[in-house]
């Protein structure tokens, strides 16, 4: 395969990163009165502005023609299409047909992949009825009031993230938790704090194999059937999501309470898949069918619309402009909505987990940087924490600020000067602002500063974002941003020429896990059998634990 960097498009790049050191972003805006409008790109219902980017049209031109010299379109249409795009687990990658109308049809491998989402979907729905309305009860008769999810990495991330985002939907009395660590001090605290008898569990596992997930649903298992004095009582208090049929049964689940999604569907492109089941149960069928459509939104966006207006196309190119030209190694990404607390935390496996590569498709070593490191906090309470560090630090992190208009809830401040919710925004785009276009020493001065203070409030400014605006927090946009995330890592992966849809990464601490927990838990010291600061390690545990 084509390696990208020794393509003529990728040098017409490199020959434009001097210009770009030359020229501030508020010269930029001077020299165009319209910058802020005109690279603005509207997808679905999110207005997202790119121009407080280190970037003049000839770097989009570039860059857009960088996504064409790697064939986008054509890598694009055969995700959409189904083809073994994840060549080392040869699966297709379809997350897009997750969210695909019932009226749609997609055969893939001779089978309408659609009529099989619906059908999942169909059963989700009955059964959160049924949880929702009381006629599904536990053991005891009880209704239930409390989910708890026990799943980890894309089988908790996307649910969690969505559940708090869409806390204010949950009206029908039932609640859900969120159990991912293989620390007890996880599982504990919540069994501690539930009623076995109103309590169901979604024992959410792709594999179905996980070690934390499984350790989890046992231990989760044990208690249920101590306190409600019953294996029966898994049945009424027991269900799975998974695509592993015959590993749920093993469990003890009944194939009846066993949502089915496949392998097709990645892990951390999961949360449309029947892993979001506990969030179908909090918020109700209709809101969760309006999060798909959200999803099926910006899915439309990204398949049609031409590379200037597509928003993740030109996101996925920013982010490639700055890591690999700029030198950029991280990307902050702060929502100024309490309710997406977890989206930063989501994104990083999205992104991380996918574009965590060294090696391109046909198993070459990449010649320059793939992905970013993801972090964030919500806004404004970042601006107290890490912004010191965007502001004035040395390194350059693109921010991604997210914001929408009309909130969940609103207070009046104390001085009636607008909302709590206006103080909010004012703060998002204040701080776009202040990182943009910056406080020269000159204007420092001006404000009659010490002179020899006066450095330390010099603001750079140059720094880049982009700043996504969305109507509300409803179902339907948080749909649009996850999808939009979605397409971001597609388009980097195609670009760079990487599978961002496998994580071999992951497997090899998998199994040394296990060898290790054998060691911690013989009998007899096993010896040396690692290296020295395992092996000491090892020892130390042991003695702590009372084991020789
Ligand atoms: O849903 P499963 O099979 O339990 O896997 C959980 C997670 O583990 C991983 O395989 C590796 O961390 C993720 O990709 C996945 O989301």
């Amino acid at each position: 395969m084509t390696d990208i960097s020794t393509t003529r498009q990728w040098t017409a790049i490199e020959n434009l990163v001097p210009a770009i050191g030359e020229v501030t972003l508020r010269e930029l805006f001077a020299a165009d009165p319209e910058r802020g409008r005109r690279m603005s790109v509207t997808a679905g219902d999110l207005h997202v502005d790119l121009s407080k980017h280190l970037v003049t049209d000839d770097v989009m031109t570039a860059l857009t023609d960088l996504a064409h010299a790697a064939k986008l379109p054509a890598q694009r249409a055969a995700m959409f299409r189904g083809d073994r795009i994840n060549t080392t687990e040869d699966r297709s990658v379809l997350h897009t047909a997750l969210r695909l109308p019932a009226e749609a049809e997609l055969v893939v491998d001779g089978r309408d992949v659609v009529a099989d989402v619906h059908a999942v979907l169909t059963r989700m729905a009955d059964f959160a009825d049924c949880v929702r309305s009381g006629e599904w009860t536990g053991h005891t008769g009880a209704r239930i009031d409390t989910v708890v999810n026990i799943g980890i990495g894309g089988s908790d991330l996307g649910p969690v993230m969505v559940d708090r985002a869409l806390h204010h939907l949950q009206t029908a009395g039932i609640t859900a938790r969120y159990v991912s660590n293989v620390d007890p001090a996880d599982l504990s605290t919540v069994l501690a704090e539930i009623d076995p008898a109103t309590t169901l569990v979604v024992v959410a596992s792709k594999t179905f194999t996980t070690q934390e997930t499984m350790a989890n649903a046992h231990a989760a298992r044990r208690h249920f059937v101590e306190t409600l004095g019953s294996e029966e009582a898994i049945a009424s208090h027991f269900v799975a999501v998974s695509t592993a049929t015959e590993k749920v049964a093993d469990f003890g689940i009944a194939a009846d309470n066993m949502f089915e999604f496949w392998d097709w569907v990645g892990g951390r492109y999961s949360v449309s898949s029947a892993i979001g089941l506990s969030v179908m149960i909090t918020v109700g069928p209709p809101a969760f069918v309006e999060l798909l459509e959200g999803f099926h939104t910006m899915d439309l966006h990204f398949a049609t619309e031409a590379p200037e207006h597509n928003a993740p196309v030109l996101m996925a190119l920013l982010g490639i402009w700055y890591t690999c030209f700029l030198g950029a190694q991280s990307k902050a990404v702060i929502p100024y909505a309490q309710g997406l607390l977890r989206f930063p935390a989501y994104l990083q496996q999205l992104t991380m987990e996918s574009l965590g590569k060294s090696v391109r498709l046909d198993g070459s070593d990449v010649s320059y940087p793939t992905g970013e490191v993801y972090w964030g906090e919500p806004g404004t309470n970042g601006q107290h924490a890490f912004f010191q560090l965007l502001h004035q630090g040395t390194q350059l992190v693109p921010v991604d600020f997210i914001g929408v208009a009309r909130p969940v809830a609103d207070l009046p401040t104390a001085d009636g000067g607008g909302s709590m919710h206006d103080m909010l925004v004012a703060n998002l785009f204040a701080q776009s602002r202040v990182l943009a276009f910056g406080k020269t020493e000159d204007e420092v001065l001006a404000e009659g500063v010490d002179p020899a203070i006066a450095p330390h409030k010099v603001m750079p400014g140059n720094r880049p974002s982009t700043t996504i605006l969305a109507p509300s927090l409803s179902p339907g946009v948080l749909g649009q941003l996850i999808a939009l995330y979605e397409h971001v890592v597609f388009v980097q992966a195609a670009v760079l020429g990487i599978n961002a849809f496998d994580q071999w990464g992951v497997e090899l601490g998998k199994a040394q896990a296990g060898e290790l927990l054998r060691a911690l838990t013989a009998e007899k010291h096993p010896g040396d059998g690692f290296d020295s600061s395992t092996d000491s390690l090892v020892e130390i545990y042991r003695e702590a634990r009372g084991r020789r």
